[in-house]
């Protein structure tokens, strides 16, 4: 949903947060620039390009367009189906992150310059922040729903938004669902992407709404299992919610064709809240969804600006399948839909493929709530994710400078969450002294997951 409604302001004043948010988004939203302006070529080629230029778009554009036949002739490593005979390759017998927040039991790295191609759900569970249940929907469910979303989506539209100077528009299209008549107010009239308010809300439909409990069960009974087997301690994550996950939106994107993708980005947490659970649900044609840890640096150190210096992991997301992003993914990963050269055509969609992303928007992150930038707008909620300083704190900030014509404002303010990731506004639940008692907020979840009606 996000790479083309977030990304990098551009970091002329010495406003607060140009000193101390992270820098870390500037390649991937130099990327999302280059991939919308030259949709032809792949990822590689743009990146290439972008660090020969040290980074300019403007000089990596130009010289784009002087060897455009050159450089898209060269093969895109994006393919529908990887190439990939073992996994020895990949295994280092070290575990992926110290931190001990990722999963402690990884032990396969995907290296610099590399894709580590993943199908079997248990090597998904271990090596990504994801899990994936294959063939999720009993099947005339799922056809329906992809019917449905079909018709539907003949009238979605690219996102437009405006970085630096340029007015860009998202390399695929989606809309957004809600669940009722007051919530659909709320988000044409006072909720902000980027700057701006959606253009499409639309009330959710039949089909949606029918599959909505069982995504609704699973995904709890994934949170819960991941709690148990990946999570130090067995515990939830510090800022995790101990509530049950319950999606009242569905963001809805549609991929006419290997061309449409999307670029390498984190979910947008302002509505979602501290380590946000995301169920998304797959249909149609199959596509590689690649994910890729995002590496803390010191702030001298700029050996790991490489965006790809851990190389990358590619989940691949056939018909009927639903992929959980669990609560570290928004924080300390990205992900991206890749382009692909070659599809196999899906007897119903033909070239398309459908993702409906249910999501559990927090009541107390509403935009009556939140902060206001000085532009007057809702702020938007980030997390410091490259620098060692700071990392893993989240601060509020200005996007106006997403707005076409409208230039962000300076403002900048830490935000604060109890663990259970209440807002500080928020103050029948807000727990000042959190964490500080060792109640251990899974003892007050319980048996949380949906009874359903499925
Ligand atoms: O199409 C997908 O599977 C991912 C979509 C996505 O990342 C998003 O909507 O934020
Ligand atoms: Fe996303």
């Amino acid at each position: 949903m996000e790479t083309f409604l977030k990304g990098k302001k551009r970091k002329a004043t010495s406003t607060p947060e140009s000193t101390r948010d992270d820098d870390n988004e500037s390649t991937d939203v130099k990327l999302a620039i280059m991939a919308s302006l030259f949709p032809d070529f792949s990822q590689e080629a743009l990146l290439d390009t972008l660090l020969a230029h040290d980074g300019s778009v403007e000089a990596a554009s130009a010289s784009l367009n002087d060897r455009r036949p050159e450089v898209a002739k060269k093969p895109r490593s994006s393919r529908v189906v990887g190439s990939q005979t073992s996994l020895k390759f990949f295994a280092t017998g070290l575990p992926v992150s110290g931190d001990g927040v990722s999963p402690k039991k990884a032990k396969l790295l995907s290296k610099k310059g590399t894709t580590l191609h993943l199908y079997d759900p248990d090597d998904i569970a271990q090596h990504t922040p994801c899990s994936i249940i294959h063939n999720f929907l009993p099947p005339d469910e799922a056809k329906e729903l992809l019917l449905e979303m079909l018709e539907e989506s003949k009238s979605f539209e690219k996102i437009t938004f405006k970085l630096f100077d340029n007015v860009v528009s998202s390399p695929h299209t989606s809309t957004f669902y809600v669940e009722t008549e007051e919530e659909l107010n709320k988000q044409r009239y006072e909720y902000f992407y980027n700057g701006a308010r959606l253009t499409d809300v639309r009330k959710i439909t039949p089909q949606l709404l029918r599959v909505k409990p069982r995504v609704q069960r699973c995904v709890n009974e994934e949170i819960q299992k991941r709690i148990k087997t990946q999570y130090p301690d067995g515990k939830k994550l510090k800022y995790q919610s101990p509530d049950e996950w319950s999606p009242n939106a569905a963001f809805v994107n549609c991929y006419s064709g290997g061309k449409e993708n999307v670029g390498y980005h984190s979910d947008q947490l302002t509505y979602l809240g501290p380590r946000a659970v995301i169920g998304s649900l797959s249909l149609g044609v199959a596509r590689e969804f690649r994910v890729r840890r995002i590496l803390p640096r010191d702030v001298e150190d700029s050996s790991s600006e490489d965006p790809d210096a851990e190389g990358q992991i590619a989940i691949h997301l056939p018909h009927n399948s639903l992929l959980v992003m669990h609560a570290e993914m928004q924080e300390e990963w990205k992900h991206s839909i890749a382009p692909a050269t070659a599809i196999d055509p899906h007897p119903i969609a033909g070239n398309r493929r459908i993702n409906v992303t249910y999501r559990d928007y927090r009541p107390s992150l509403q935009p009556k709530f939140t902060p206001r930038c000085n532009c007057g707008i809702p702020a938007v909620l980030k997390v410091v994710q490259k620098k060692k300083e700071n990392w893993g704190k989240y601060f509020w900030m200005c996007y106006g400078g997403y707005v076409p014509g409208k230039e962000n404002c300076a403002f900048f303010q830490w935000a604060k969450f109890d663990d259970d990731g209440n807002p500080s506004w928020d103050k029948g639940r807000y727990k000042k002294s959190s964490g500080k008692l060792g109640v251990d907020p899974l003892l007050r979840r319980g048996q949380t997951v949906d009874k359903g009606t499925s």
